[in-house]
């Protein structure tokens, strides 16, 4: 059971943040429970005629920032204390970017894989119904996440202003284009990381050339693809059902066409296929979890050999790994940072829906280069001031910037 985890190390990491800046226990409190947990169990018909009961989440930790922001994921293994844990996640990843959101995320449970396009969607628009109560413009934005595409989220956004019997393009992110999505929303993870991992560059003097990335979907597969285009060396890839490795350096628009042909990215021509943990241990200048929660922790820490790790999953890497790591002169750039980047652009889709006018590519991109390489350095600020690493200098930094907001309400 990895979820309940993945829920006591991220409670743990905000209590030891209050605890560091010497925060009054109630917002320690108030930041460890969440404002409202939505648990809805709706009927989708099947292609066969049967009806499933798909069980599914909206949680919603804080507005103290503004209205509720966070995706939505389809898993089978996507529970209430995983969607609770990634809910705060998202208050902090939004406070420390500067975001004017608080946090939420959706979970669906179900096996989308194992899904038809139909009935796909009717898990998608279901999920909208039942939860369109406790989302809005101005007080829950939903989004992508694990297995949720832009096809599905177009679905969503037609069920919600079905419902309304209007427009509301700002209701939801991540939409198609020509729903009122926004440029880069596809990449937007992928090229924050870039940013983030540039200014590390920058303020660390060094160049990194070598990659090993977990995960092959929207975030780990974009990300390939841009390191391939700038012509550094992806090594390694996984997805669920493998890895492969190759010294020189991965074909990435090739494994594409292989993965869409197999499904899977093993097996494919040149490379060695690894397994996921052999992946994780490779000595590279950068490991990049991509995929899920909980896959470097305590018990592996020590295993690891890259001379850093950009967290684009959420929570890949727990509280104790990222001390061993740091004890080890392992370099961590922690998830509610590194993998900002998909909550800035969404915000920009957010403020285009808004505003009626849309945002070019060249102004999305600018302006997330920015955003992230700003936060990298505040972050990093905090790092020094406290003496602390990365990882917990985020914490530090999302949980001030909650609490500045709750005390400005005189909560
Ligand atoms: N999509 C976004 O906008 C976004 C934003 C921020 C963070 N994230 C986080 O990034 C991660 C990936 O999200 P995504 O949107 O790319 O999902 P996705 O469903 O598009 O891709 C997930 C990939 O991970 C692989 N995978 C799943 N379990 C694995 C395992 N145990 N070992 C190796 N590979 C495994 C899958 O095969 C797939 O290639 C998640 O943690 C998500 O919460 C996503």
């Amino acid at each position: 059971m990895q979820s309940p985890d993945f829920l006591t190390s991220t409670l743990n990491l905000i209590r030891e943040s209050c605890e560091i800046s010497g925060i009054d226990e109630k917002y320690m409190r108030l930041l460890s429970r969440t404002d409202k947990k939505l648990i809805v169990e709706y009927p989708v018909s099947m292609d066969d005629g049967n009806v499933s009961f798909i069980k599914a989440f909206r949680i919603q930790h804080t507005n103290a920032l503004g209205p509720y922001k966070g995706g939505i994921r389809i898993s089978p293994m996507s529970s209430e204390a995983e969607v609770t844990a990634l809910s705060m996640l998202m208050s902090l990843k939004c406070a420390i970017l500067g975001l004017p959101y608080g946090g939420s995320k959706g979970g669906i449970v179900s096996d989308a894989g194992k899904l038809s396009r139909n009935e796909l969607e009717r898990v998608c628009r279901g999920y909208i119904r039942a939860i369109s109560s406790v989302i809005g413009p101005d007080m829950d934005i939903p989004a992508p996440d694990m297995n949720v595409s832009e096809e599905s989220i177009g679905w969503m956004l037609d069920e919600y202003e079905k419902m309304a019997g209007h427009s509301v393009p700002a209701v939801i992110t991540g939409k198609p284009v020509v729903l009122g999505g926004i440029k880069g929303r596809k990449t937007a993870v992928a090229w924050g990381g870039i940013f983030i991992m540039e200014e590390a560059e920058r303020l660390y003097n060094c160049k990194c050339k070598s990659f090993a990335i977990q995960g092959f979907g929207n975030v780990g597969g974009s990300l390939a693809s841009i390191l391939y285009e700038k012509g550094k060396k992806v090594v390694a890839v996984s997805d669920s059902t493998g890895g492969v490795y190759l010294e020189d350096g991965l074909n990435i628009p090739a494994l594409f066409k292989h993965k869409a042909k197999t499904g899977s990215v093993t097996g494919f021509k040149d490379a060695r296929d690894i397994t996921n943990k052999e992946l994780l241990e490779l000595e590279t200048d950068f490991l990049v979890p991509a995929a899920t929660e909980d896959q470097i922790t305590g018990k592996n820490a020590a295993d690891i050999n890259a001379r850093a790790v950009l967290s684009l999953a959420n929570g890949p890497v727990d509280k104790r790994a990222s001390e061993i790591l740091n004890d080890r002169g392992i370099f961590v750039i922690p998830d509610v940072l590194a993998n900002g980047g998909g909550v800035v652009v969404s915000h920009f889709e957010w403020a285009q829906g808004r505003q009626g006018y849309a945002w070019s590519g060249p102004q999305v991109s600018g302006n997330l280069k920015l955003i992230m390489k700003k936060a990298f350095r505040d972050v990093h600020d905090v790092s020094v001031d406290y003496k602390k690493d990365m990882y917990t200098a985020a914490y530090i930094l999302g949980v001030n910037n909650i609490v500045s907001a709750l005390k400005a309400r005189s909560i």
